[in-house]
This record gives C-alpha cells, sequence and structure tokens, in this order.
C-alpha cells in the first residue's frame, strides 16, 4: 500500500508525518527504503529513536521518555519518594514506563504498585489503591484515561490526598468527551471532580521568546493568525496543540530543501531536488545531513534533533485547573543539574488540601505497653495478697502447737502459702513491661512469670493435696499402717512435683528457649498515618507442646484434688478435713482456667489480655489461701479440747463428731462427760501408741514383732494390758 501510494502520480522527495506513533512508525520502517527522509510533527514513542530501524526518521516532538527527568524533578520538589505507574500497553506508553521505573530505582525512589492494561484499566485502577498508591504516574491515550480517571472515582482515587501526572497532549476538556468505543458510566460531574488538579508533562509547544523567528514571525503574531485561520478558539480544536510543531515542521522542511538545492545547484553538473529519484542515494544523503543539522527558531522554539532524530527543546508542567490546563512549571535541560525545573510565579500551585499530599500513607510504629495504672493496680492486689499470705504463715507458725493446726499440717500449710506467694510474684512479673523496659528484661520476665506461676502452682496445690491424701489415707486403710505418712514424705511429694516443673521448664530452655516475638497490627489515625502497634510477647518454637503439656500435668494434678477431696468429704474432723475448701479451690482454678486461657489467646488487648490473666491468677488464688486458712483462724478463740479427736470416713460405723462448747448448764455438762471419755480415750490411745511402736516397721500387724527399742516383755505386757481388741 505505501508502496502504490509513494509509486503513484510524481515522485516524492519527503513525507510530512504522521502524528500519532501507531501510524508513524510502520510509514517510517518502510519511508527510507524509498531513501525517503521522515518527519513526524507530534509523534511521541521512544520506540522511533532506534536509529536502525527508522534510519531516516526525524520528529518535531521529542520522545515521551524525555519527560521523565521533569517527573524526577517534581518528585523531588515535593518529596515524593513513593510512586505507583499505570501504563497502557503499546510501545508508546511502555517505553517510557520501564524507563521511569530504572530511574526510578537508581533514584532510590519506591515504586509500590506498577499497573498495565490493555483494554479495560479498571482493575488495575482498583489495586492502585488497594496498594496505597498516593502519587501515580499515568501513561495512556486520552481514550483510555477517561475510563481510568472513572474508575479512580469509583475507588476514591483523587482529591486532596491524589496527584496524578499523566501526559500533555490529550485534546481540550478530554475528560468529557463521549467516546462510545471506549465507554465508561461517570457523569461530567464525577469525571470533573475525578480528574481535578491532575498534572501533566510535555514539551512547550510555544516559544518564549519575544522576538520574531524565522518566519518572520512572533509567537504571539503566529497564534493570532491561526486563531483568524481556525476562525477563533483554537483549543475547541482537536490537536490544536500539535499546531505550532506542524508549523515548525512545514519551515524545517522548506528549509532543508532550499539549502540542499542550494548545495545541488553547486555541483558539477548542477542538479536539483527535481531530480529526485528514490534510488538517488547522493539527494537522499543530502538532504539526510542538512536536516541533521537543522538549527533555527521556530515558533515552538528553537529547533534541532538530537542524532536519534529527536526534537530537543524545553518542556512544561501543567495542571488542571476547571476547564483547562495551566502552566506551572518550565523545564529546561540546559540549566544546572537540580535547576532545571522552574516554577511559574504567575501560576503558583493551589493545593486542595492546603500542601502537597504525602506519598503515602505514614506507618507510626508504636510499641503497645501494658498500662502503668493497671501494672500498679495489679501489683498493688497482689502485694495485698503477698501480705495476706504472710500474715496466715505467721499466724500458722505462731500457733503451730495448737492440736486444731497441729492437725491440719502446718507444715503442709505453709508450703501452700509459699505456692501462694509464688502465684501472686508471677502477677507482678508481666507488669513490669509497662516502665518499658528493653528486649533482654523483657524475657527475663516472662521466664519468671511462667517459673514463678508453675512452681507455685505444684507447691500450693501439691502440698493441699498430698496433705488430703494422708488423711484419703487415714481413713480408707484399716490397718495399724495408717500413721505411717510422715510430713518429710509430704514434702517429697511436693518436692517431686517442683522438681518436674524444673525439669519441664529446664529442657524447654535447652532445647526450645523462649524468645520475644513482636507482634504487629495496624491502626488508622487518620487518612494520612497508620499507627503500627508493636506488642511484645514471649514464645518459643514448641509453645503449643510445652503449655500443653503443662497443662495436661496440672489438669492431672487437679483432678488427683478433685478425687481425694470427693473422697474425704465426709470426714467430720474440722482439723483434718479441708475437703470441701480444696474441692471449692479446685472448682475456682478450673473454671477461672477455663475461662482464662481462651479468651487471653484471642485477646490482642494487651492490657485486656494482662488484666483478665493477673486477676485471675489472683482470685484463684486468694479464694484458695482464704478457703485454706480462714476457717483456721477461730482457733485463736476456741476452748482446746483434751485427747485425740478422729472422726471416720462417712460409711463407717463408728462416725463422731466433735460438738463446740455452749455456755449452758446442759452442755457443760455434757463437757464433762466428753472430758471424762476423753481422758479414758487418752489412755486408751496411749496404750495404743505403745503397741503400735511394737508393730513398726512389720508389715504383718497379725504377727505382732516388736521393735528394736522395746523388749519383748513389754510388748507382750502392752498386749495384756490393751486387752483382747488388740489381737486382731
Ligand atoms: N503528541 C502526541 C503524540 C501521540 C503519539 O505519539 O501517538
Amino acid at each position: 500500500m505505501y508502496k502504490e501510494l509513494y509509486n503513484t502520480s510524481t515522485t516524492k522527495i519527503m513525507v510530512l508525518g504522521a502524528g500519532c506513533s501507531i501510524v508513524t512508525q510502520p510509514t517510517a520502517q518502510a519511508s527510507h527504503l524509498w531513501n525517503l527522509l521522515q518527519l513526524s510533527y507530534s509523534s511521541a514513542s521512544p520506540k522511533l529513536s532506534e536509529r536502525d530501524l527508522f534510519p531516516k526518521f526525524f520528529r518535531m516532538f521529542p520522545p515521551e521518555t524525555v519527560f521523565n527527568v521533569v517527573k524526577f524533578a517534581m518528585l523531588h520538589h515535593f518529596n515524593w519518594r513513593k510512586v505507583a505507574t499505570l501504563h497502557q500497553t503499546i510501545e508508546l506508553f511502555s517505553l517510557p514506563t520501564a524507563d521511569f521505573l530504572t530511574g526510578a530505582r537508581l533514584q532510590g525512589i519506591e515504586i509500590i504498585a506498577s499497573e498495565s492494561f490493555s483494554e479495560d484499566p479498571s482493575l488495575q485502577v482498583t489495586n492502585l489503591k488497594k496498594q496505597g498508591a498516593r502519587i501515580i504516574i499515568g501513561n495512556f491515550y486520552e481514550n483510555r484515561a477517561r475510563q481510568v480517571f472513572c474508575q479512580a472515582y469509583k475507588d476514591g482515587l483523587y482529591g486532596e490526598k491524589y496527584v496524578w501526572i499523566i501526559t500533555g497532549w490529550y485534546s481540550n476538556e478530554w475528560w468529557r468527551v463521549r467516546d462510545p468505543a471506549h465507554p465508561h458510566d461517570c457523569t461530567s460531574e464525577q469525571m470533573d471532580e475525578a480528574v481535578r488538579g491532575y498534572f501533566t508533562t510535555d514539551a512547550l509547544p510555544l516559544s518564549l521568546a519575544q522576538h520574531p523567528g524565522v518566519s518572520g514571525k512572533t509567537t504571539e503574531q503566529f497564534w493570532e493568525e491561526y486563531n483568524e485561520y481556525v476562525g477563533g478558539n483554537p483549543e475547541s480544536l482537536s490537536g490544536y496543540q500539535e499546531a505550532p510543531y506542524g508549523y515548525d515542521s512545514v519551515w524545517t522542511i522548506a528549509l532543508m530543501l532550499q539549502e540542499a538545492e542550494e548545495m545541488l545547484q553547486r555541483m558539477d553538473p548542477p542538479k536539483s531536488i527535481a531530480d529526485f529519484s528514490y534510488d538517488d542515494d547522493e539527494i537522499a544523503d543530502i538532504f539526510y545531513n542538512i536536516m541533521n543539522k537543522t538549527n533555527f527558531e521556530g515558533v515552538s522554539g528553537p529547533v534541532q534533533f538530537t542524532a536519534a532524530g529527536d526534537r530537543k527543546g524545553l518542556m512544561q508542567v501543567e495542571r488542571q485547573i476547571g476547564n483547562t490546563e495551566v502552566r506551572v512549571g518550565i523545564y529546561d535541560p540546559s540549566r544546572n543539574p537540580g535547576d532545571e525545573l522552574t516554577w511559574s510565579q504567575e501560576n503558583p500551585i493551589i493545593w486542595q488540601g492546603g500542601r502537597p499530599p504525602l506519598d503515602s500513607i505514614i506507618e507510626r510504629e508504636t510499641r503497645v505497653n501494658i498500662s502503668f495504672a493497671i501494672f500498679i493496680v495489679m501489683t498493688a492486689l497482689a502485694l495485698a495478697g503477698i501480705i495476706m499470705a504472710v500474715a496466715f504463715l505467721a499466724f500458722n507458725i505462731k500457733y503451730r502447737a495448737k492440736r486444731y493446726i497441729k492437725m491440719s499440717s502446718p507444715k503442709m500449710n505453709n508450703l501452700i502459702l509459699g505456692g501462694g506467694i509464688l502465684a501472686y510474684l508471677s502477677i507482678i512479673f508481666p507488669g513490669v513491661d509497662s516502665i518499658d523496659i528493653d528486649d533482654v528484661t523483657f524475657v527475663w520476665m516472662c521466664r519468671s512469670n511462667l517459673w514463678s506461676l508453675a512452681i507455685g502452682f505444684s507447691m500450693a496445690f501439691g502440698a493441699m493435696f498430698t496433705k488430703t491424701w494422708r488423711v484419703h489415707r487415714i481413713f480408707t486403710t484399716k490397718t495399724a499402717m495408717r500413721t505411717m505418712i510422715k510430713d518429710y514424705q509430704l514434702y517429697g511429694v511436693v518436692m517431686v512435683l517442683i522438681i518436674l516443673d524444673i525439669i519441664v521448664f529446664g529442657f524447654r530452655e535447652i532445647f526450645d528457649p523462649i524468645f520475644l516475638d513482636v507482634q504487629t497490627s495496624r491502626q488508622n489515625q487518620d487518612e494520612d498515618v497508620v499507627l503500627v502497634l508493636l506488642r511484645r510477647t514471649c514464645t518459643s518454637h514448641y509453645v503449643v507442646y510445652w503449655n500443653g503439656s503443662l497443662l495436661v500435668l496440672n489438669g492431672l494434678l487437679l483432678v488427683f484434688g478433685a478425687f481425694l477431696a470427693w473422697e474425704t468429704r465426709k470426714v467430720t474432723v474440722p482439723a483434718l478435713n479441708d475437703s470441701k475448701y480444696i474441692g471449692m479451690s479446685v472448682y475456682n482454678v478450673v473454671v477461672l482456667s477455663f475461662v482464662g486461657v481462651p479468651v487471653s489467646l484471642v485477646l490482642d488487648d494487651v492490657n485486656a489480655h494482662y488484666a483478665i490473666i493477673a486477676n485471675f491468677v489472683f482470685f484463684a488464688t486468694t479464694l484458695t489461701l482464704c478457703m485454706v486458712f480462714v476457717p483456721k483462724l477461730r482457733v485463736r478463740n476456741e476452748v482446746e479440747p483434751k485427747g485425740t479427736m478422729f472422726s471416720t470416713m462417712g460409711n463407717s460405723h463408728n462416725q463422731q463428731s466433735i460438738t463446740e462448747p455452749a455456755p449452758d448448764k446442759k452442755i457443760r455438762m455434757l463437757s464433762d462427760r466428753i472430758e471424762n471419755l476423753q481422758d479414758r480415750l487418752d489412755k486408751k490411745n496411749n496404750r495404743i501408741k505403745e503397741l503400735e511402736s511394737c508393730v513398726i516397721p512389720s508389715s504383718d500387724a497379725t504377727k505382732g514383732e516388736c521393735s528394736s527399742d522395746l523388749s519383748t516383755e513389754r510388748c507382750e505386757e502392752a498386749r495384756e494390758q490393751a486387752g483382747p481388741s488388740h489381737h486382731r
């Protein structure tokens, strides 16, 4: 087809055009095969700069790529360090975008998103919004630009927080044009809103010089003449911005041909441009060389070409205001580096938000610590608990000789109190975070919390359950062996539990040590600032398994305790029987754990998390200690009963209980009788003790083997005195 065009009618000597790159590229790739120079007045595709593909091509318009320097100058000026790009996938736009991305990387500008489209851009625009883009470099034709801005409107990607920098050669009021081939469903008002304040980068279309150029006209005179020629209002014409380039293109060709003609005329024999034919390399080369050296003052400014045939010249930044674009800056590449962009004094930029928008949402990292007030409250409660535990301890020691206290295993009670104090301390350790301790100390606080709570639990409940176990043994063992469980044995059991804890935690420290884990969550402070909340926690790689095994071990201990409490529920000797209170303690701990553990796992709020766990530990510990020790406080006011007080299990045949002293006479009589019976019982007990001394350490009481410190005769004597009831 091109061939036909060139071969029809007269021989062409040069090609002018086209306007759009998609037409220029294929024609310029062919025209040089006919030795024809081609000059485009407005094609912008960077591809056209490739001399091997387009050897005889020139253009009056710079390639789109050159505007990247203007964009970078803008980004630096407004301190925009994070940008996004959106481009249409044709060479005219993908090449400058690729060049921009390379330049951005070199200049340390972060590309937070780079989207491209060939047809409908909606999805890509939405993606930009999702990526948090604020400064967007757009490269697309105006028919796609309308779809882009319509979607931007729908996504809220417009307004004072956003900056769009697009190409500057669209038609006047392009966003109001309706193009059935590229439809969108936004109203004109919505489009007005969406495009408000966009920036463009472009070649400077009209020279700033006041003096006449090569045409003998000033720029002003040219524009008036053009205005008159098109019948007024040239901005209303599509492509009006290209008019100066078209005018200067014609002048370029004319000047080149004039100079070529003069050169050809001077040849021997003289030649003329009229002699040009498609295989005339000599004349074609003359045209090319003269074209390369073009240098004149056009209405669009100085006209010169680079070695690639591209226009050299000034560039501009324009901003959309109302119905039009207003020049707000001029970029002169010949000026000192960093000083190329001059902002207009006449048209200062008025920002919708009063200042240039930020390039991205600011992420402000904030460490979330436990509130100091909550820490103080919980520490006060924990200290009150510790004081109470110490008071119980003092009481327990002071009245340890009293029968009631003595029979309630005071040493084991002391262990319960020790465990309670450790549990109270465990409340304080995590709260130290509120005074902003360093990470190492934080991990130590986690460790202290875990160790004190676990050991405190084993100590308190271990002691409580083992002493109940002793009561259980006394009332379930029908042999003389029932007195065999000593305090040191109970201590031993508790120590085993504590050592188990130490082994488990020690193994954990060696094989899976706890470390600091910083969890992040985001919270919008305002449209520009997002708070990144940093919450410190302690964890380890297999934390689930460790916590699980700890829960299982302690759960088993609680089940054992509940079993003992149930078994000893009918023992009616108050000093021995803690079963009701132990049962309640187990119940408290289980309920609080069942509520507290899941709640603490799902709660993100650091204060709520701490407060719930700390309160649960406080209440579980306090209720346990109070239930074990408050009933014992009455011992101070009680009349010390004489003799031993035993009661058997509820299903025993000889069940007894202690009657409280009463002031009236009848009661006094009964008390006297009890005292009398008590004396008799004491005597019997003494004999029993002697007999027991005889059977220890035999495992078979019926054999009546004597221990080493009693003679056989004394044993026999004791048996005689005790009567037949002791011969089982
Ligand atoms: N100056 C407008 C360029 C358009 C294009 O190269 O297709």
